[in-house]
């Protein structure tokens, strides 16, 4: 049996704040794709919006980014990455992906480490190598043991906004479940399955989706949370206790910043 292909988990949000449920989804998609022995997770990436997203109650995304970087200083395999962050402006998801396949390409390289090489003789693949592993990504059969993969890590409602009119460019949403590959959670009111049923792109490359279920519901949102605080109710165990604390520190989320 092939060595599992080795996967990095990616996920695109605001995380206004960062909440438990968005440390959850890394966990629950870690097990579930290690589960089938196909894959090894070997890293997950935070990758906090744009301020020019411009979503209503956001804020600065240097906050949002020491949040995520507080609530996972006890992770050892999920970290924030702030380059979208850091760019002119709001990058599509699709843009972002590429970006970081390419960082995590180099940084865990595609190290081949065959018999007739022997271990002394490691070398990086080329580009060349790399490039092949993208078309062959629609597949879900696990790529050589080399091989990194980048997946979008996601919740249902993301998956299912795939299909808001002049949100999404179609090609992106082609690009992202075919060369990337998409981790999806359940989530409260979601139907992924009716959802990709009736997609006719996402029905064709169906065997890269993963759809993981969340048996233990809940339905923390950032939205409630922001909720939560604007009316001056506890929070705790729904986000990390220094979260709360930079968050108190820092007066964020307070009534008179955001109505509704
Ligand atoms: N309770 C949840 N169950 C499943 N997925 C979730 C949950 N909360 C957040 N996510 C997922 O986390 C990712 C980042 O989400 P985002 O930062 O937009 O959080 P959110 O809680 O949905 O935010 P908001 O309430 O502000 O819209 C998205 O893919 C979203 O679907
Ligand atoms: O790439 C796109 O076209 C695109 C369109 C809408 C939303 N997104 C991304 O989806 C993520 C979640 O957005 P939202 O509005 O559900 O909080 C966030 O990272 C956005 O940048 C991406």
């Amino acid at each position: 049996m092939a060595a599992p292909g080795r996967v990095v988990l990616l996920a695109c949000g605001c995380f206004n704040p960062i909440t438990n449920m968005h440390l959850r989804l890394f966990e629950l998609a870690r097990d579930h794709l290690e589960k089938t022995g196909l894959y090894k997770v070997i890293e997950g990436i935070i990758s906090p919006a744009h301020d020019k997203y411009g979503k209503k109650g956001l804020v600065p995304s240097t906050d949002r980014i020491a949040m995520a970087q507080l609530a996972l200083s006890t992770s050892d395999w999920v970290r924030v990455d702030s380059w979208e962050s850091e760019q002119k402006g709001w990058l599509e998801t699709a843009v972002v992906a590429r970006h970081l396949k390419r960082q995590v390409q180099n940084k865990h390289g595609s190290v081949m480490d065959s018999e007739t090489d022997g271990p002394s003789r490691k070398r990086r693949k080329t580009q060349h190598n790399v490039n092949n592993i993208d078309k062959n990504a629609g597949s879900s059969t696990a790529v050589a043991s080399g091989d990194v993969q980048l997946k979008l890590l996601c919740g249902a409602d993301l998956l299912e906004s795939f299909a808001v009119p002049n949100l999404w460019r179609d090609e992106h949403i082609k690009e992202l479940v075919s060369d990337f590959g998409l981790v999806v959670i359940s989530r409260a009111g979601s139907n992924p399955e009716k959802f990709i049923y009736e997609s006719d792109v996402l029905s064709k490359y169906k065997n890269n989706i993963h759809l993981v279920t969340e048996w233990i519901q809940n339905e923390i949102s950032a939205t409630k949370i922001r909720r939560s605080l604007r009316r001056k109710e506890s929070i705790r165990y729904l986000v990390p206790d220094p979260v709360i604390n930079y968050i108190n520190e820092h007066q964020l989320y307070q009534p008179e910043t955001e109505t509704s």
